[in-house]
């Protein structure tokens, strides 16, 4: 399978998606990370601003949220009009700000049991452990978003959180594919990238019924900030493209793992995953 999307003919209308996010000021994670990977695909993004942080390459140093009722009018204005093929959500900050979500979901049916995929990312803190979701919000997550979800992609620290299982191993990683597929989504994706002593990066995905299991050789970089949202975003753009789940996963997978060897470096810490690997001509 190849790392690229079809993409549009010169002025033709491309597959439309949706992210609804946080703004990262250094434009390596969140929303910036989001539009890099669904332009360099060939898809028109629309977006549902959260918060805005103040974010550099060394950490969170503040988070303005945006009013739940606004972050809701931003899909309720854009679904109906432009329409969208998939949607993915990232930082979501707070309770509220999910029950509005939530709530704009149904109505405009977004979701697993509805016309159009949903991807969540459950964000919960920064790659340094800034937190992006209020303590309270855990709940809301579970309750409101997953069982709308059509797949759901937590990192190990958000594994935690979300189920109280420490993923240390393959067996490990499988029992929290469980527990989170009990929590409402039609799949589960356990990401392994932070199992850092291993020399692979595993990711597990879970519908119920089986396991199948997205290996891939791990990239010895310090500059993997926003890996997770980039792993997200191609998982979204493939879904807006009619691929079946498990396809997404692959696709993205090896999206991601070519932004990951691509990485650089920038500013005094960690660089972000790039994309722009994609301009690459030379780049299969
Ligand atoms: N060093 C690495 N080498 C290869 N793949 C990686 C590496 N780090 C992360 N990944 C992959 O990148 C994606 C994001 O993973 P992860 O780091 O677990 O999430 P997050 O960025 O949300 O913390 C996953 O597909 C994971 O397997
Ligand atoms: C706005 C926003 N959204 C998501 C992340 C997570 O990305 P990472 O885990 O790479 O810090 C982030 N740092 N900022």
């Amino acid at each position: 399978m190849t790392a690229r999307l079809p993409l549009p003919a010169s002025g033709a209308t491309p597959v439309r998606v949706m992210t609804v996010a946080g703004s990262d000021s250094g434009g390596g994670a969140g929303i910036q990370a989001d539009m890099r990977t669904f332009a360099l695909l060939g898809l028109h993004a629309c977006v549902a601003v959260t918060a805005v942080t103040v974010q550099n390459s060394t950490g969170v140093t503040g988070i303005q949220e945006i009013e739940p009722s606004v972050v809701a009018a931003q899909m309720r204005s854009v679904v109906p009009d432009i329409g969208v093929s998939a949607v993915k959500t990232g930082m979501l900050a707070s309770g509220p700000i999910i029950d509005a979500i939530a709530d704009a979901a149904v109505d405009l049916r977004i979701g697993r049991d509805a016309d159009v995929p949903l991807v969540v990312d459950p964000v919960c803190a920064s790659m340094h452990g800034d937190p992006l979701l209020a303590a309270d919000a855990l709940g809301a997550l579970k309750e409101r978003l997953f069982p709308l979800a059509t797949v759901v992609t937590p990192n190990l620290d958000e594994v935690r959180l979300l189920t109280g299982i420490d993923v240390v191993d393959a067996d490990t990683q499988r029992a929290a594919a469980v527990a989170l597929h009990a929590l409402g989504p039609r799949w589960a994706l356990v990401k392994g990238g932070h199992l850092r002593g291993s020399d692979v990066s595993p990711d597990v995905l879970y519908d119920g019924t089986g396991f199948l299991e997205f290996p891939s050789a791990r990239i010895d970089t310090p500059h993997d900030h926003g890996a997770g949202d980039t792993l997200a975003a191609a998982i979204t753009g493939a879904l807006g493209h009619g691929y079946a789940v498990p396809d997404a996963v692959g696709f993205a997978k090896q999206w991601v793992t070519r932004g990951l060897a691509a990485a650089y470096p920038l500013g005094a810490g960690h660089g972000p995953v790039n994309p722009l690997w994609r301009l690459d001509p030379e780049a299969d």
